[in-house]
């Protein structure tokens, strides 16, 4: 292999080591720090887009938040995503938080104290957004920000790689050890929490199922999404651990606005961004845990199509850090054993309808992504756009029904004149 290519793929897989940008937090950061001022506004305003016709305005990081940052070394960034001003309706302004974070213990700890020491790890992040004003918080798949959003299954190492039943173990009910800490959050801050962890479902025969639990403002729990799409590639063996879900695609009408959660490996399907659209979402929230090999160029894309095909925004949140597992394990790919999933890059970031995104959180950082947004901009993008309105579904309905037939023929006209 040429060393370029050896020092591309090693890129790829860990970032060159700390999971940095050759040394740089994110590609915003890379770019401002190499690019003659001009020039960087003129390849952001490519690359980020324009909301209302100017470049994404950043908002001032209020100060108990700023020292929390410093104190426990996490990113935090604050933007604010504008709408037109309209004559008959007031703007719906809300600020929204997403949360990106590593473990923080070795995987070979005890259970419980991997779990004490993630909460430990939240709390000052937690706090950081709640006293910021933050409305719904979201964590990576699995927690959210005053409307929160954490990442994917945030309460335990991401184990399904290794396909060991002893994980198991972490999963929560409904109303588990984790929600609880979590409740006592959006009662002192008046704050949606979105919180997706690996569900046991004790009435159900102990079935474990991936879920986003949605507790409501006043620390009640409002409802819950189960992922509908289970990976089978690289190293996500995840259907040894979990189900496909059975709770469709709720919206949730919240305090702060109307929201719903595409659990990680659901943004490749747009089918199932399509459904938390048809059902009235305003934010759509994607909990994840991606490595840096499979699908980092596909992170910028997917999210961002996704709010703008369905005139919604997207909050989307992925893991950092690299987790060792104690024992090594394979995927049947060929490739040789190996103790980790690879980097999880971090790499959260809002998108809006009107094709404008924020900037990434660090790459190898924890980090909170705080974001004031104006939802009236969905129904204004609605209008000026008209997706929903010319999307012809019936059509699609009638390909659709067929489809999933058994007697389904595909429609393809052949050329005559090929010779078969
Ligand atoms: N957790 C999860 O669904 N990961 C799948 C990998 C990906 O979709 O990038």
């Amino acid at each position: 292999m040429e060393k370029s290519e050896a020092v591309a793929n090693e890129n790829l897989r860990n970032g060159g080591g700390d999971g940095s940008i050759c040394g740089y937090e994110s590609l915003c950061q890379l770019l401002s720090s190499n690019l003659e001022p001009h020039l960087f506004e003129e390849v952001n305003r490519l690359i980020l887009g324009l909301n209302c016709g100017k470049a994404l305005q950043s908002v001032a990081i209020p100060e108990p938040a700023k020292a929390l940052s410093d104190e426990h070394d996490f990113d935090l960034q604050a933007f604010r995503f504008n709408a037109d001003r309209e004559a008959l309706r007031e703007p719906r302004v809300v600020r929204v938080g997403l949360i990106q974070n590593s473990i923080a213990i070795p995987t070979t700890a005890s259970f419980s104290d991997q779990k004490k020491a993630i909460f430990q790890k939240l709390k000052p992040i937690i706090e950081a957004a709640g006293s910021s004003g933050v409305n719904i918080l979201c964590l990576q798949a699995s927690w959210m920000m005053t409307l929160r959003e954490l990442q994917e299954a945030w309460m335990m190492p991401f184990a399904f790689c290794t396909r060991e039943k002893k994980w198991c173990e972490l999963a929560e009910p409904i109303d588990g050890e984790s929600t609880k800490f979590l409740q006592e959050y959006a009662r002192k801050y008046n704050m949606v929490i979105v919180s997706p962890i690996l569900e046991r479902d004790v009435n159900h025969g102990d079935t474990l199922w991936n879920t986003a639990i949605i507790i409501g403002n006043h620390g009640n729990i409002i409802g819950k999404h189960r992922k509908n799409h289970i990976p089978r590639v690289g190293d996500f063996n995840e259907s040894t651990y979990y189900m496909e879900g059975n709770t469709g695609h709720p919206v949730f009408e919240t305090a702060f606005g109307k929201i719903a959660v595409n659990i990680c490996y659901g943004r490749h399907h747009p089918l199932n961004w399509l459904a938390f659209g048809l059902n009235g979402a305003e934010i759509v929230f994607n909990p994840s845990a991606t490595v840096g090999e499979l699908s980092e160029p596909m992170w910028p894309i997917e999210a961002r199509n996704a709010a703008i095909a369905n005139s919604y925004f997207v909050g989307s949140i992925n893991r950092v850090g690299t987790e060792i597992f104690p024992n090594a394990f394979t995927s049947g790919d060929g490739k040789p054993q190996h103790n980790d999933f690879g980097h999880f890059y971090g790499s959260s970031y809002f998108s809006a309808p009107d094709a404008s995104c924020t900037p990434s959180l660090s790459r190898r950082k924890d980090g909170l992504l705080i974001t004031d947004m104006d939802l009236n901009l969905c129904r204004q993008l609605k209008d000026k756009w008209g997706f929903r309105m010319t999307a012809r579904y019936e059509i699609y309905a009638d390909l659709l029904a067929r489809y999933v037939r058994p007697d389904f023929e595909p429609q393809v006209i052949t050329d005559p004149s090929l010779n078969r």
